[in-house]
């Protein structure tokens, strides 16, 4: 049995893609509605089928977790999760960004916590509807000592859904290079509603995007994540804004339907690390402020 905690896109993508019957949901503290999740979950291929999902109950003992919440609830959803689970039971977190990924590491050192960075996509258009709207590459690797071991098993058990999956014993390293394109990505698409590719051309990215990318570099070096090139940086963003160009970045979509945005996760977590080691970041304060005031809907 998989528990998957996080019944979103991300938690039903995994639910519909491994075998029926060996996931389950993990409820809330307190969830009175236990009856089974029923969805419609579309294939890449535009297929659609109807999928159901059981909660996981006290009988049962997870063989694994995937933790499939935003950065910003993980580490209370992971309070409650770990009543359930055996002290052995692998965790795999799935969240963008950085922070969450090493708070829940730091918090629960001697459990075997692993990360996955993924490029998947999977959005719920309706509360009953999954489109799996691209096939990606999904990479996980461990957090936690005890995690080292487990890592081969956890992706062999995870590749029976058919979706790509890869060991990383550098997970952090990867989820650094995913955080240095979301962080050049999504919060401008936020600011300008506007597709991936739409921000290229923009004042508000022509006139910040050098200084921000001088700051993810010097933060890179500061941390041992270098040698980080600002220009290479810029690069690495402008190619993945112009072949996701017609996309709406996470951060877009979490704004425009009023959900909480991982930006505290993503620049924000820029600029607390800026915070402790000196290095000053203007520009990503700023994007994570105006990025705070549009979610909370204090920009004019
Ligand atoms: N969707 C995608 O294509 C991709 C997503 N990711 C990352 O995966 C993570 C999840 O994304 P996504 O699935 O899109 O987000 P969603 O908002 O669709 O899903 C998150 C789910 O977690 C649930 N949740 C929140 N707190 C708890 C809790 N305490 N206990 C149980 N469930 C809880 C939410 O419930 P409720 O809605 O009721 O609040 C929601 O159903 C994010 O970090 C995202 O950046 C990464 C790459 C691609
Ligand atoms: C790469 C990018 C920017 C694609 O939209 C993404 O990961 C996101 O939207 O969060």
């Amino acid at each position: 049995m998989i528990a998957i905690l996080g019944a979103g896109a991300m938690g039903r993508l995994w639910a519909a893609s491994l075998p029926a019957h060996e996931t389950a949901f993990v409820p809330r503290p307190g969830q009175t509605n236990t009856a089974p999740v029923h969805f419609h979950f579309q294939e890449v291929d535009g297929q659609s089928r109807q999928v159901t999902v059981s909660w996981l109950n006290a009988a049962d003992t997870p063989a694994l977790a995937l933790v499939t919440t935003k950065a910003g609830d993980t580490l209370d959803a992971m309070e409650h999760l770990t009543n359930w689970l055996p002290a052995s039971t692998p965790i795999v977190l799935f969240q963008n960004g950085l922070g969450s990924q090493q708070a829940v590491a730091e918090r629960w050192a001697d459990r075997p916590v692993l990360a996955a960075t993924t490029t998947e996509g999977a959005n719920r258009p309706t509360p009953d509807q999954v489109v799996h709207a691209g096939a990606g590459e999904t990479w996980i690797g461990p957090l936690t000592d005890s995690a080292d071991q487990k890592l081969y098993a956890v992706v062999a058990r995870l590749s029976v859904s058919g979706l790509s999956i890869r060991p990383e014993q550098d997970i952090l390293g990867r989820l650094w290079k995913k955080l240095v394109i979301n962080a050049g990505i999504n919060p401008f698409t936020a600011l300008l509603d506007c597709p991936n590719g739409d921000m290229l051309s923009t004042d508000l990215y022509l006139s910040h995007i050098e200084s921000l990318c001088t700051e993810i570099a010097n933060l890179m070096n500061a941390v041992g994540r270098g040698p980080a090139d600002p220009e290479k940086l810029r690069e690495n963003i402008e190619a993945v804004a112009r072949s996701t160009a017609r996309n709406t970045s996470s951060m877009r979509s979490d704004v425009l339907s009023g959900k909480q945005t991982e930006i505290d996760y993503i620049n924000g977590y820029l600029v607390r690390l800026g915070q402790s080691r000196g290095i000053a970041t203007p520009v990503n304060q700023m994007l994570t402020e105006q990025v705070q005031q549009l979610s909370s809907g204090e920009q004019e």
